[in-house]
C-alpha cells in the first residue's frame, strides 16, 4: 500500500519504529530498504561514517542538500548538541511531506528546518532567512549533478568559512565526477575520501570530506 515508495516507507516506520526514538527510525528504513525495496538513503553503513564526521565536527548550523524522506535527517539530527539546528532541502512537493512526517515521528523536529524548494533559489537567501553567518557542516546528497554548482554558490554567498566542512555522498556510484575533480584540486578545499558501498549493496561507492580553506 502507499502509492509511491516514500509513503511505504514512511507506513513502515508509523508501524514498527517507536513514536520520538530516532534510532529505530533509523534501523526500521535500514531494515525496510535492504529487505523489502531498496531506497536511496544513505544508509547504514555510509551512514556510520557521516556519523562520526557529525560527532567529531559537533556543528551548531548544519545544512542537507536533498532530504528525500528525512533518513539522514533523523540520523544527523538525533547526534546535534542542544541549540543546534539542521536545515534541510527539498523540492519535491511529495517527499517533503513524506520527511516532515518522518522527522516528526522520530521526535527530532525541534532540531529540523525543512526548507521547501530548489537550493538553487534558497541558496542565496540562507543568511538574510536564517540570521547566518556560515555553516560548520553541509552534507550533500541531491542531484548529483548539482553538487558542483551549488557548492560553488554557497562559495559566492559566504555561506563557507575557514574550516566549513563538506561531505558528499555517492562520489562513487552515481558518482559526482565534476565536484571530485573541484574540491580534490582546489588549492582551498582538503580532501578525503572515505570508501564504503551503495546502501544496501556491495557496489563500491564512498562519502568525500572535503574541508573549505577560505
Ligand atoms: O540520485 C540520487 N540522489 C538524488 C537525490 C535527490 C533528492 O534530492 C531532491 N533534490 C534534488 N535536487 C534538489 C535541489 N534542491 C532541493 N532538493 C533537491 C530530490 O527531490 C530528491 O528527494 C542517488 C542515487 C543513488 N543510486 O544508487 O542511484 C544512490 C544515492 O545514494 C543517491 O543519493
Ligand atoms: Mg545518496
Amino acid at each position: 500500500y502507499g502509492s509511491t515508495r516514500p509513503e511505504r516507507i514512511l507506513a513502515e516506520v508509523k508501524r514498527k519504529a517507536t513514536r520520538g526514538d530516532a534510532r529505530s527510525v533509523v534501523d526500521t528504513i535500514d531494515q525496510y530498504c535492504r529487505h523489502q525495496e531498496w531506497a536511496m538513503n544513505v544508509g547504514d553503513e555510509k551512514g556510520t561514517i557521516l556519523d562520526s564526521i557529525v560527532c567529531e565536527v559537533k556543528p551548531r548550523a548544519m545544512l542537507e542538500l536533498g532530504t528525500y524522506c528525512g533518513y539522514s535527517a533523523v540520523r544527523i539530527a538525533s547526534l546535534l548538541p542542544p541549540n543546534s539546528r539542521l536545515i534541510t532541502m527539498e523540492f519535491n512537493p511529495v517527499f517533503a511531506a513524506i520527511a516532515r512526517q518522518v522527522i516528526a515521528w522520530a521526535g527530532v523536529e525541534d532540531k529540523v528546518v525543512l526548507i521547501e524548494g530548489p537550493s538553487g533559489d534558497w541558496i542565496p537567501k540562507m543568511k538574510k532567512e536564517f540570521g547566518l553567518t556560515s555553516f560548520d557542516l553541509v552534507f550533500l546528497d541531491h542531484w548529483k549533478d548539482c553538487y558542483l554548482p551549488d557548492t560553488k554558490l554557497m562559495e559566492e554567498c559566504g555561506l563557507l568559512r575557514t574550516g566549513s566542512i563538506l561531505v558528499a555522498d555517492n562520489v562513487i556510484c552515481p558518482g559526482a565526477p565534476d565536484y571530485l575533480e573541484y574540491v580534490r584540486g582546489s588549492p582551498r578545499y582538503e580532501s578525503k575520501y572515505f570508501r564504503s558501498h551503495l546502501e544496501y549493496t556491495t557496489v563500491e561507492d564512498g562519502i568525500e570530506k572535503s574541508v573549505f580553506l577560505g
